[in-house]
């Protein structure tokens, strides 16, 4: 079952087109990654997938009507609550979504992003993989069934970028699906279902990424995204 489907979606900004008719899906229980250069249109895609953005044209489906309950957004800087402690963000964002969490599952939550030993300091003062790390979990409070992350590892060093892949595939055995952009083309080859490489406002290629380094002859995702986003 696909969650989400687009056809022939575009959107323009002052007479300058970014999504040049796009047709993609998201299938309910995947990974799926959305790669591409700078600029590429990957943002204003997600927010229009999102709802948050109106196409200009093209239609897109989403599995039920009241989706927006249903999805857990973090986008590239996800604002806490300012000098309240990671618990107590957990406490307030659980209550914005009208989730009843008791201290044993706030403890349980606090312990799947490993913040256990961070729970008592103020979010601000966390360091930068376990403000993403708590980002991560206040989109999923209110058990959604599909996770939108924008950039969720970008500027974090290797054992936090580590950290992250770790919580997006638990995510995923949960049965949560999850889709999220990047420009971290290790961290996509090990831990996405399926890629949809984005330049220039239209998609280059998609598919398992084991299938498209074999159907282009890449040695590996670096490889591949520069082989197709060259001199396009
Ligand atoms: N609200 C807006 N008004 C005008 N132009 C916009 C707006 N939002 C995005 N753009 C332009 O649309 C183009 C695509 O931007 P978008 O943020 O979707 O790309 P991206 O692939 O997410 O890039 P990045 O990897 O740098 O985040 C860019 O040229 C950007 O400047």
């Amino acid at each position: 079952m696909n969650l989400i489907e687009a056809k022939g979606i575009r959107k323009q900004f002052h007479s300058h087109e970014v999504v040049k008719g796009i047709d993609m899906e998201i299938q309910q229980g995947e990974i799926l990654a959305m790669i591409g250069t700078n600029g590429a249109g990957k943002s204003t895609t997600l927010a229009m997938l999102l709802g948050i953005l109106q196409p200009d044209s093209g239609k897109i489906t989403r599995w039920r009507e009241d989706y927006r309950a249903h999805v857990g957004v973090q986008l590239q800087s996800t604002p806490f609550f300012e000098g309240y402690t990671a618990e107590e963000n957990l406490q307030l964002f659980a209550a914005l979504y009208h989730v009843k969490l008791d201290k044993k599952q706030i403890y349980k939550k606090l312990e799947d992003c490993n913040l256990q030993e961070a729970k008592k300091t103020p979010a601000s003062r966390l360091s930068g993989g376990q403000q993403k790390r708590l980002a991560i979990a206040v989109t999923t409070i209110h058990n959604p069934d599909l996770i939108v992350l924008d950039e969720p590892a970008a500027g974090l060093d290797p054992r936090a970028r580590h950290d992250i892949k770790k919580m997006i595939q638990q995510l995923a055995e949960n049965k949560t699906t999850v889709l999220f952009s990047s420009h971290d083309m290790e961290e996509v080859s090990h831990i996405a279902d399926r890629i949809i490489l984005m330049h220039n406002g239209q998609i280059v290629t998609q598919g398992r990424p084991d299938s498209l380094l074999q159907q282009y002859d890449a040695e590996n995702l670096d490889d591949l995204y520069l082989k197709l986003t060259d001199n396009i």
